[in-house]
Formats: structure tokens, C-alpha cells, sequence
């Protein structure tokens, strides 16, 4: 089939980010290659060279009683872990997994109404890769990102498709996420969670839908290049397509995150590498992109709330740990990570001392 575009840039990008159909209406138009916007820098591009396959991130079984040691280790060691029997029924997973198939199968003119220039609210944002304003290469990716304020505000703006469904995935996580917190705390031998601390660990909460379209030429770019999240923690479903790689311990490799049914991963996030004083590791992460079919995901980034200040706990500091990071404004730093494209681990210096 012929490209329904010219590959010239400008028409490119007026097609997927200025018209609202994506990278999901070009890969759709039948396109043989990937647009040269598309291809990333030799370094950043997946070299299977590089694929650590004698390591795995923990899987943990949250039934069993023994996790609050596991998820301490695992958080410590790798940053990344699975949870399984997690207390999310399954079909809720399942659900807003259709929810955003439904979503992103919408006409570009439906999907239109919630871009940046578009949308009536600044929390309900669909867009492609991650700030193509400020990007040389661009992500083969297109997400919604639902910012939570209240179950109100999420009524009258998210999108009907997946309101419900987000919601209800939103609603049925809290109690895990609260354990998996609670565990990391007690890890830090911090056992009274105060109101300013839980609001620092879990004050908002910002879910994504995430759309990775088959790809012609999958080795030529990323589903989203290498980064680490800005949360405290993110819980992320993803379906059974895998190509989620994380950083090896080492800090050399990549370690797949393998598609486990019913399963939800768990990973740390710059906020809480930095309430944590650097024990908890907020780990490098990247998505690779695939040429033979679509994948989505779906992540809860749990954050503070914009408004609060993060900073080393102070029972840390009173046990007489020197703090490695200064209090930033969370706003300040989700502003900077939001602001230039992905660069790996380098979001968190602007936290340094
Ligand atoms: O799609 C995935 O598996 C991960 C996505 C991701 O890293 C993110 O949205 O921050
Ligand atoms: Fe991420």
C-alpha cells in the first residue's frame, strides 16, 4: 500500500502530532520505513548485543506474608520487581486494556479533542512520543495521560472510552500501592507514616494509556528512549507482548521485563530515590519498538503532589545519614523533567547537592 503522506517532514509532523492521528494513522498508512524523525542516534538504538539474559527482575507473591523484605531488597537492588496475587482482580486489568484499544481506535478528529492545543483541561492530554517540541528523535509511541484531581473533575473530562475502566484500575490499586509504600517505609525504619509523608509519597496520582503501533523498522528507533520516572513508585500493566528493558545493576545491559499474566510491575521512581536518601534506586528503563504487532501499557505514576516539597525524610537525617539531595519543589522537578526529551538518569541532578 502506498504512504497516504509524503515522507517530508513537515508533513509528517503535521499528520501525527498537528492533526491528532499519531503514530498509530501513520503506521496504519501502510508506511514501508520509518520517517527519518523516527531514527534515533546510532547509541540509542536497541542492540540486542546488549540484552543481559542471565538476570531477572524479582517476581514477588504478594499472598505469601513475606513480601515487606523482598519488595525492600528488590527496590535497593533493582529498582524493578513484579507483584503477583496483588489483590487487582484481573479483570479490571482486563478491562482497561480494552478501554484503551477503544481509546486509540477513535478517529483522529475524536482523539483531536484532547491534545495540548485543544483540550478543555490541562489533566487530559493526548499526544505523541514524549515533548516532540523539543526532540530530536522522536518515540513510536502515542499515550493519554488522565491526571487524577478528583473523581468529579475525572467525570466530566476523561474521555468516556476509558473513564470508567482507568478509574476503577485506579480505585483498586490504592491498597497495594499503600502496602508496597508502607513496606519501603518500614525498610527506612520509618513506621509512623505521618500526613506530610504520605502526602509526599502518594499526595496525586497521573495514569497513562500508552500506544506502541507496529513498527517497520523497529531497530531504527524506541518505543520511549531511555529514562527513569519521576514518581515515588509507578505500577504499570502491560500486556503480553514484552519489550519493556530495564538498566542491569551493573549499569551495563538491558534485562527484559517479561510479560507475566495477571502480573503488574512495580517500579521506583525519582521521588523516591530522593526521599529515600539514594537507598531505594530509581531505575533506567526503555521501550523497544516492534515490528510484527501493537503493544500497550498502562502505568500509575504515583507522585507528590505538585505543590510539596521532596526532599531526604528527616528521620533519615536525624539517624545521622548526610543527605546526598536538597528539598526541590516537586513541580519544579516534574517542570524539568517535562521540558527536554528523555535522557536516561540525568533528571535527578537537578536534586543533587
Ligand atoms: O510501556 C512500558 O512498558 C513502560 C512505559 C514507561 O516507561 C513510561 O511510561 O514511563
Ligand atoms: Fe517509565
Amino acid at each position: 500500500m502506498a504512504p497516504a503522506i509524503s515522507a517530508d517532514s513537515q508533513n509528517v509532523t503535521d499528520f501525527v502530532v498537528k492533526k491528532g492521528n499519531g503514530i498509530k494513522g501513520l503506521a496504519e498508512s501502510g508506511l514501508q520505513s520509518v520517517p527519518k524523525q523516527y531514527i534515533q542516534p546510532l547509541e540509542e538504538q536497541m542492540d540486542m548485543q546488549n540484552i543481559v539474559t542471565h538476570e531477572f527482575i524479582p517476581v514477588i507473591d504478594m499472598s505469601k506474608g513475606d513480601d515487606l523484605k523482598l519488595i525492600c531488597d528488590a527496590a535497593e537492588k533493582w529498582g524493578f520487581f513484579q507483584v503477583i496475587n496483588h489483590g487487582v482482580p484481573i479483570e479490571v486489568l482486563e478491562n482497561v486494556k480494552v478501554a484503551t484499544n477503544s481509546f486509540f481506535g477513535l478517529p483522529a478528529e475524536e482523539k483531536l479533542k484532547y491534545t495540548k492545543e485543544n483540550s478543555v483541561t490541562n489533566n487530559v492530554r493526548y499526544g505523541t512520543s514524549f515533548v516532540p517540541e523539543a526532540e530530536t528523535s522522536l518515540e513510536w509511541k502515542d499515550y493519554l495521560s488522565l491526571f487524577y484531581t478528583s473523581e468529579k473533575e475525572a467525570s466530566a473530562f476523561w474521555p468516556k472510552e476509558c473513564k470508567e475502566q482507568a478509574l476503577e484500575y485506579m480505585k483498586r490499586s490504592e491498597l497495594l500501592i499503600t502496602r508496597i509504600l508502607e513496606a519501603l517505609m518500614k525498610g527506612l525504619n520509618v513506621t509512623n507514616i505521618d500526613a506530610p509523608t504520605s502526602t509526599m509519597l502518594m499526595g496525586s496520582k497521573r495514569i497513562n494509556l500508552n500506544y506502541y503501533p507496529k513498527c517497520p523498522n523497529p531497530e531504527l528507533t524506541v518505543g520511549v528512549g531511555r529514562h527513569s520516572d519521576i514518581s515515588t513508585i509507578t505500577v504499570l500493566l502491560q500486556d503480553d507482548i514484552g519489550g519493556l528493558y530495564v538498566r542491569g545493576i551493573d549499569g551495563k545491559g538491558w534485562i527484559h521485563v517479561p510479560p507475566i499474566t495477571g502480573s503488574l510491575v512495580i517500579n521506583v521512581g525519582d521521588a523516591l530515590q530522593i526521599i529515600s536518601n539514594g537507598r531505594y534506586k530509581s531505575i533506567e528503563h526503555r521501550v523497544a519498538a516492534n515490528g510484527s504487532t501493537n503493544r500497550i501499557s498502562v502505568p500509575i505514576f504515583v507522585n507528590p503532589r505538585p505543590k510539596d516539597s521532596i526532599g531526604p525524610l528527616p528521620e533519615l537525617l536525624e539517624m545521622g545519614e548526610k543527605p546526598i539531595y536538597k528539598q526541590v519543589l516537586y513541580s519544579d522537578y516534574a517542570k524539568h523533567f517535562f521540558n527536554k526529551a528523555h535522557d536516561g538518569k540525568k533528571t535527578i541532578d537537578f536534586a543533587n547537592i
